[in-house]
């Protein structure tokens, strides 16, 4: 029988089995961040022990970072605390890190692969749960606790148990100015938040194939919103392309040898999938949530839902409640809703792509940011993206039309930093998560994609890109 890409990881990597299927799992990259890492690293102190292997490891601080002036340092106590506690035990334990003052530093997600620290075939960790994000590579990547984290920096394996296969493929072309973005939110619109809970999801199809890295990151970087710890994308010219020539990829030799492996790492045609979805990417529109699970999604030229037309009285609760957070009336158009602020950034949308695509935007519709948008604010993901995207000239762009333009960092995402929303705030968004609170206590969080925070944020509401796309 033939195996999938996941199955075909698992197997190069399982140590050892017990009988009840719980697995002992090489670990191949361990990333590291400010927030999951200090009680693991106290915890070897306590035992005495040291990391088991140095070169696998890499960390850098992203979350509580700011995204203003560095030079001042940190005002807030609490995030301080958490960056240099992260310098002194990668300091003390010798781990490769990117300090806040290093154009390397940016989301942890960004750089892994930025850097060719996240390779296809390997098994990724990060006690991070959008370290999801890597398995466009064609890698086993998923989040751990901080627990795990000391059990990585310890043994460099970890304890796992096997999930079960699910393939979702989305054929055809997405309509112009719609992208990955659309295409993950209406995946997740379909199958709901707990609709891969205990699968690792495969994401293929030609609308995925056809997706550049960036795109397939955005869309596995969003497999944790559809309640799988880990998304996949098989490798292809797309993946080798992208991963040849950085500082952490094989060269010479040993890239041969490596590339003649990753040419394997797709799923057989005979293997067997525990379920499979499938979609028409021609029938995806550019997407909006409207309430307070990434699951609460719409197409921009829809409704906002109506919990009376609802039979389900537990679905019809959840519809009420979210429309009370988030200040909605139903039956509004989603093109009505106006926003006081936009976001793009984050782990998820936060490339160099991204930025591209925002930018290309705010270039067609002209002009400034609309006169309700009190903030604006582009977050580039990395040092580099912010580096390359100011040699294109894009930032540039951005702030002409009066967007603030800040250092790499998780940023308003979830507001661990100074970035966040005040109480009563709508916030268009390019990140992953529409929680309560998330940006900031009050605040209400649409998600979208780049483009579509960028129309937002030039005309004030919710606008379909389509339109300025000239999709239609
Ligand atoms: C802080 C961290 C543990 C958390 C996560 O695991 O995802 C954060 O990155 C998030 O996006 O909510
Ligand atoms: S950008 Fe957001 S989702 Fe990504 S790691 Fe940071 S906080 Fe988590």
């Amino acid at each position: 029988m033939g195996r999938t890409l996941y199955d075909k990881i698992w197997d190069e990597h399982v140590v050892h089995t017990e009988e009840d299927g719980t697995a002992v799992l090489y670990i191949d990259r361990h990333l590291v961040h400010e927030v999951t890492s200090p009680q693991a690293f106290e915890g070897l102190d306590i035992a005495g022990r040291k990391v088991w292997r140095l070169s696998a490891n890499l960390a850098v601080s992203d979350h509580n970072v700011p995204t203003t002036d560095r030079r001042q340092g940190i005002a807030d106590p609490i995030s301080r605390l958490q960056v240099d506690t992260l310098d002194k035990n990668c300091d003390r334990f010798g781990i490769t890190q990117f300090k806040m003052s290093d154009k390397r530093q940016g989301i942890v997600h960004v750089i892994g692969p930025e850097q060719g620290a996240t390779l296809p075939g390997m098994t990724v960790v990060c006690g991070d749960s959008h370290t999801s994000t890597h398995g466009a590579f064609g890698a086993l990547a998923h989040g751990i606790g901080t627990s795990e984290v000391e059990h990585v920096l310890a043994t460099q394996t970890l304890l796992a148990r096997k999930a079960r296969n699910m393939l979702i493929k989305v054929e055809g072309q997405v309509p112009r100015g719609c992208g990955a973005k659309d295409i993950v939110l209406a995946i997740i619109g379909r199958i709901g938040t707990a609709g891969g809970t205990g699968y690792t999801i495969e994401f293929a199809g030609s609308a995925i194939r056809s997706l550049s890295m960036e795109g397939r990151m955005t869309v596995c970087n969003m497999a944790i919103e559809a309640g799988a710890r880990a998304g996949l994308v098989a490798v292809d010219d797309t993946t080798i392309q992208y991963v040849k020539g950085r500082p952490y990829s094989p060269a010479g030799v040993e890239w041969d040898q490596a590339v003649a492996y990753w040419r394997t790492l797709h799923s057989d045609a005979d293997a067997e999938w525990d379920a499979v979805i499938e979609l028409d990417a021609a029938q995806i529109k550019p997407q909006v949530t409207w309430g307070t699970s990434p699951e609460m999604v719409l197409a921009v030229d829809d409704r906002v839902p109506d919990p009376e037309k609802e039979k389900d009285a537990v679905k019809r609760a959840a519809i009420e409640r979210a429309l009370q957070y988030m200040a909605l009336e139903p039956n509004r158009a989603m093109s009505d809703i106006r926003i006081d602020k936009v976001f793009i950034g984050s782990c998820t949308n936060s490339r160099i792509e991204d930025l591209r695509e925002a930018a290309a935007v705010v270039r067609r519709v002209g002009g400034r940011v609309a006169s309700n948008v009190k903030l604006a604010m582009v977050v580039p993901g990395s040092g580099l993206v912010k580096e390359q995207a100011e040699r294109e000239g894009l930032d540039q762009v951005f702030k002409a039309a009066g967007f603030e333009w800040r250092e790499p960092g998780c940023s308003m995402c979830l507001a661990m930093n100074a970035d966040r929303l005040e109480p009563g705030e709508r916030c268009a968004s390019t990140s992953n998560r529409n929680f309560e609170g998330r940006q900031g206590a009050g605040g209400r969080t649409h998600l979208v994609s780049p483009a579509m925070a960028a129309a937002a944020a030039m005309e004030g509401h919710f606008v379909d890109v389509r339109r300025i796309a000239g999709g239609t």
